[in-house]
């Protein structure tokens, strides 16, 4: 080996050596730096999940406030007083409970049962299953503003369906936020608070829906606020046994003072309050629709027997037509102007008419409402079976019939005139004046169409829903409109055979006496 060679073979062993040594240190400065990075990667990693932590703690705290401090309220009884103690102190708790609710179930529910149930309702029911109710019945809203890229090759447009569907889903679903529960005798009110692009009709509209999803017959949703919502179940049918009518009252009260005509006891809603009709002033004008045996002779008897001492007093005179002969009958005496057959029909509106008449001629420019007497006493018509008159007789007394209701049921309020109609086929063409009576109650009708005919357009939507009475619910109806929200579920009360004799007897012999129209059509017939 020559010189040069040694000399190149020394150069390249030092060159190597340099490369080495840089290697080696960059490898060092690499592996420090990979080092600090994974050290910062666990410790992001452990910041992140100590701060999603803090947020979960802190949204319970908010959201569950009374479940955290209770919980908290336990955990110190634990630690100061032992859980002996807090065993015993719920124990004994429980048993004063459950002795005042045997005792006192009205007062137990009013003062403790509806805070306690409606604590557990939300914490076990609908704050758990509520947001499922409504994302199954369409009451949430998905963002879908997600751009949907359509290709024509059939492989990648199924890609890109997939890749939208998933897409959606990790997007959020906005869901209404559950406000409070309350809970009474019979219902849950549950308030929600709409989100962006949900208005309340769209709850009216599966309230069938909502209500299926509860197990339960009944759901009604009722607006609060312009984004809040009362979506409410009825747990028990407190309708589901007949209510009992008002007695007859005792012979003694003969004045007729302390029964209110403007709200006379009718029967009970479906909340367990009394329910009361008007038989004076504005919404005394009442059509009562129900199918065969749907209980309209209670809503017809149940007021007169409330206001039985008015009657026998002289301040509320009724009139009957009875196109059956069978209902109004049973109680002859109580009618002070009565008929069957469509003339004499015409005969009790006629001479109805000539009351108005006459009552325009007194009063004109003297009152803007003719104030109760025996003098002037509320003219009270019950009409029974008004389709039979209206639509199934002769046209031309078809017609004078229609004519003369038309006038009392227009004319007749601050005249102390109220009449209230009953019939089984509540279309147009068999009350043409159906629109006239101001007050509507429905009863069991035998279609879905028939609803919004006697209540209106949307009744049934919100939960008129008296297509689905049984037949075994007589007396059972809806009534919505005249200062009621939202449909109503009443049930009349029932008046027995017996009580209806005893009425008529109590207000015949008080001095209600009955005028003869067929001596009145004697008189005009000589004039
Ligand atoms: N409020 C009520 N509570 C319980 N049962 C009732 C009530 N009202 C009526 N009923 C029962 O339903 C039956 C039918 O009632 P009702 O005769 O009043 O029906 P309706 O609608 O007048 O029938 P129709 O048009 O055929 O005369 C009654 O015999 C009674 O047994």
């Amino acid at each position: 080996m020559n010189t040069q060679e040694i000399m190149t073979t020394l150069a390249v062993g030092g060159g190597l050596a340099v490369v080495l040594w840089v290697l080696a240190k960059v490898g060092r400065v690499l592996a420090s730096v990979f080092e600090a990075l994974a050290a910062l990667a666990v410790l992001g990693v452990a910041l992140w999940g100590l701060l999603r932590a803090v947020g979960w703690i802190v949204r319970q705290l908010v959201g569950h406030w009374r479940t955290c401090l209770a919980l908290l309220a336990l955990w110190a009884w634990c630690t100061v007083l032992g859980w002996v103690s807090l065993v015993v102190t719920v124990g004994v708790l429980a048993a004063v409970l459950l002795m005042w609710w045997r005792l006192d179930a009205v007062g137990y529910d009013q003062w403790c049962g509806r805070w306690l149930r409606a604590w557990w309702l939300r914490w076990a029911l609908y704050g758990r299953k509520l947001a499922g109710w409504l994302h199954a019945c369409g009451l949430t809203v998905r963002d879908d503003a997600i751009p949907v890229d359509v290709t024509v090759n059939l492989v990648s447009r199924r890609r890109k369906r997939e890749a939208v569907a998933k897409a959606r889903q990790a997007s959020g679903v906005a869901v209404p936020k559950l406000l409070s529960v309350r809970s009474g005798p019979s219902w849950d009110e549950v308030r929600v608070r709409l989100v962006p692009g949900q208005k309340p009709e769209d709850f009216d509209e599966v309230a069938r829906e909502l209500a299926v999803a509860r197990k339960v017959a009944r759901c009604q949703v009722r607006e609060l606020e312009p984004d809040v919502v009362s979506i409410d179940f009825m747990r028990r049918d407190l309708l589901d046994t007949a209510v009992t009518g008002l007695p007859v009252p005792e012979m003694v009260s003969v004045d007729g003072s302390g029964v209110d005509l403007r709200a006379v006891y009718a029967g009970s809603t479906e909340y367990g309050t009394p329910w009361t009709l008007p038989l004076v002033g504005g919404g005394a004008h009442t059509l009562v629709a129900g199918a065969s045996g749907s209980g309209k002779g209670s809503v017809l008897w149940a007021p007169l027997v409330s206001a039985a001492a008015p009657i026998r007093a002289g301040l509320v005179r009724v009139s009957g037509i009875d196109p059956k002969a069978v209902e109004l009958a049973y109680g002859r005496g109580i009618f002070a102007r009565y008929g069957v057959s469509g003339k004499e029909a015409l005969d009790v509106l006629e001479a109805l008419m000539e009351e108005l008449e006459n009552r325009k001629r007194v009063f004109a420019g003297y009152t803007r409402q003719v104030p109760v007497s025996a003098e002037y006493p509320v003219e009270l018509l019950e009409f029974d079976e008004i389709g039979a008159l209206t639509r199934y007789t002769d046209r031309k007394t078809r017609d004078a019939i229609v004519e003369r209701v038309a006038i009392l049921t227009t004319q007749g309020r601050a005249l102390g005139f109220a009449v209230r109609g009953y019939v089984q086929e509540p279309t147009k063409e068999t009350v043409p004046v159906r629109e006239l009576f101001t007050r509507r109650i429905c009863l069991r009708v035998t279609a879905k169409s028939q609803v919004p005919m006697v209540l209106g357009d949307g009744a049934y939507e919100r939960g008129a829903w008296a297509n689905r009475i049984p037949e075994s619910a007589a007396g059972v109806g809806y009534v919505w409109g005249e200062g009621i929200r939202e449909p109503l579920r009443v049930r009349a009360g029932w008046v027995p055979d017996q009580t209806v004799k005893h009425l008529e007897h109590y207000v015949t012999n008080g001095g209600a006496s009955v005028i003869h129209l067929s001596d009145r059509r004697g008189e005009r017939g000589t004039a």
